[in-house]
């Protein structure tokens, strides 16, 4: 194979080559976070903001477009296949967009997109939300769809399908993996759901006298919702000049003020986008739940209380990264605190 010179050393491959009449190569990703809006942001991005031309994987059916999970779940497919879903280049500004929030979940994912692509001409969108709100969503996802697949009925049917029982024990062992970790941006690497640590383990369930299986598909909620260890895993990677990070609930509350932090991983491509005050986000993907039987609900006081214990003991240390990443490289003054949610006392005032 040719090697074409450019500084990151990418092979000569489908992606890389760029030029006219070439595959369309996605360059623009939307890597996460699942029920973070992702949906709902990717529409906006595509369809209502047709002017920035941005495409998506035509190739496959339109319930995949969004999603074609190429370097999580189907990377054995090979690289000319995923170059192949995106169309023809037309011309060298072209650009596509390769929205598959599962990426931030897989931490082999950011190796892959090194080796493969372009690394300097990847831009990555990235929304974030309350992590407590944002385990919920995606443990009621899985009641919804998932539960049907046998791995997470056996994954999630030893506590009961409970989320609370799944914080009380699954929550502290991913704890002690983090806390065995030497350095912070190993964490993700480490104690993400498929990693070896939860391989073979098991824990009796004592409110139902059953034990663990799958422990990493039950730790999912949980540590998928580490957005400062994953970021810092994204890091080792990419410049975090490359990324634009987006707040889920100050895209609710300031949508105009907030989705103008995209703005950079537009213009690097020149695409410039036009925002009106009159916008908002588009709502899509609501998940529901009405004939999910084991789905455990709660009174806002109770997941209040629940929500709390986690924000405090478990996710305070990543959202405090996450806040001094949005500090430090996108120069926000004030980032949203979720835990304030939840009446907790801010460190300043303890
Ligand atoms: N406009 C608007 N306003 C309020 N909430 C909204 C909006 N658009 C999407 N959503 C909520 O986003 C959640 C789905 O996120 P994703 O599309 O990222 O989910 S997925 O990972 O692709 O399955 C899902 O959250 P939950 O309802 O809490 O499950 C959606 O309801």
């Amino acid at each position: 194979a040719v090697e074409v010179p450019f500084a990151s050393g990418a092979a000569d491959n489908a992606c890389t080559r760029r030029a006219v009449g070439e595959s369309l190569c996605p360059e623009l990703f939307l890597i996460g976070f699942q029920k973070a809006g992702s949906t709902a942001l990717w529409f906006y991005l595509t369809y209502e903001k047709g002017h920035l031309g941005l495409k998506y994987a035509q190739g496959l059916p339109a319930d995949d477009h969004k999603e074609i999970h190429f370097f999580d779940s189907k990377y054995a497919s090979g690289i000319e296949w995923y170059a192949s879903m995106y169309g023809t280049r037309n011309t060298t500004d072209e650009i596509s967009m390769d929205a598959t929030p599962d990426y931030t979940r897989v931490p082999q994912v950011p190796a892959r997109i090194q080796k493969e692509l372009i690394p300097d001409r990847c831009r990555f969108i990235v929304s974030i939300r309350d992590p407590v709100t944002r385990a919920y969503s995606w443990y009621k996802h899985i009641h919804a769809v998932f539960l049907q697949q046998d791995d997470y009925d056996t994954a999630l049917q030893p506590f009961g399908y409970k989320f609370s029982l799944m914080v009380k024990y699954v929550v502290p062992q991913v704890l002690r993996c983090i806390e065995s970790s030497e350095n912070a941006n190993d964490v993700h690497g480490n104690c993400g759901y498929q990693s070896a640590y939860f391989h073979g383990r098991h824990i009796e369930i004592e409110e139902t006298g059953l034990e663990t299986q799958l422990f990493g598909l039950a730790s999912s909620p949980f540590s998928d919702s580490l957005y400062g260890y994953i970021l810092l895993h994204w890091f080792k990677y990419f410049n975090p000049q490359q990324f634009c990070v987006v707040v889920y609930e100050d895209l609710l509350d300031n949508f105009e003020e907030e989705v103008a932090f995209l703005k950079p991983c537009l213009s690097f491509y020149g695409k410039e986008v036009s925002i009106w005050p009159s916008e908002q986000l588009p709502k899509l993907n609501e998940q529901p739940c009405e004939s999910c039987d084991k789905l455990e609900t709660f009174e806002p006081e109770n997941f209040r209380e629940i929500g709390a214990d986690l924000q405090k003991n478990f996710f305070l240390t990543s959202n405090e990264l996450v806040r001094s990443s949005l500090m430090i490289f996108y120069g926000r003054a004030q980032p949203r605190r979720w835990e304030d949610a939840y009446d907790l006392a801010s460190p300043a005032s303890e």
